[in-house]
């Protein structure tokens, strides 16, 4: 499913972070979302992901505008904020299987688990995992459901080498299964191993 964004605006006061922003991310395609501290990278995305209304344009999702609060916008869009919360009481492949069941998913949680390299804390709760663990708990919140569209807020944050790795890989894969990919990165390795082309903000 496609992503298109079309002469957008936002601002959370009367300065807009920006404006007249197009661009578009075809199935199989990547982008990143880069710029400096403060650009607006997250908000976009949380325009992007329902989380935020833009002030002005659109936000089309395989054509159709986007409505975070229809089934078909849930079952299209898998997205990582950089609010990612968890449920404190259940533990790390409850988590998954819970989503998984959910979105009535065809994926194997323990093969996720193995994965993402959390199969050896399945069993903790979020609470006491370390924060690099509770970011690939969110990650793999993303990769245990249906999607045709992620959207990614600094997917790299807290991930080791061997982490940062297996995300290039896994976002390739992403790619290469159809997915369109956006992304907000500082890490300029991930954006030109992944990206097909870049939107400054
Ligand atoms: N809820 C909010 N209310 C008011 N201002 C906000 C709010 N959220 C973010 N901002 C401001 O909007 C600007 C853009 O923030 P945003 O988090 O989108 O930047 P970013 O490009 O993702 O930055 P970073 O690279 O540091 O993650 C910042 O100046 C920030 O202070």
């Amino acid at each position: 499913m496609s992503l298109a964004v079309g002469d957008a605006g936002f601002g959370y006061g009367p300065v807009p972070l920006f404006s007249g922003l197009s661009f578009n991310v075809a199935p199989g395609e990547a982008v990143a979302v880069v710029g400096a501290n403060g650009a607006g990278k997250s908000t976009l995305l949380r325009c992007l992901a329902g989380a935020e209304v833009l002030d002005s344009g659109s936000v089309l999702i395989g054509g159709a505008s986007l409505d975070e609060s229809s089934a078909a916008f849930r079952t299209a869009v898998a997205s990582l904020l950089d609010d990612a919360d968890h449920f404190p009481d259940l533990s790390v492949v409850e988590h998954l299987r819970l989503l998984a069941s959910l979105h009535s998913s065809p994926f194997d949680v323990l093969a996720l688990l193995e994965e993402v390299g959390l199969a050896a804390v399945a069993d903790q709760l979020p609470p006491t995992l370390s924060s690099g663990q509770r970011h690939r708990l969110g990650l793999a919140s993303c990769f245990v459901r249906p999607r045709s569209v992620l959207v990614l807020d600094e997917p790299e944050q807290r991930l080791d080498a061997s982490g940062r790795a297996w995300l290039r890989s896994r976002l390739l894969a992403e790619k290469a299964a159809g997915v369109a990919v956006v992304f907000a990165s500082h890490d300029q390795e991930l954006v030109e191993a992944v990206a097909c082309r870049t939107v400054v903000l």
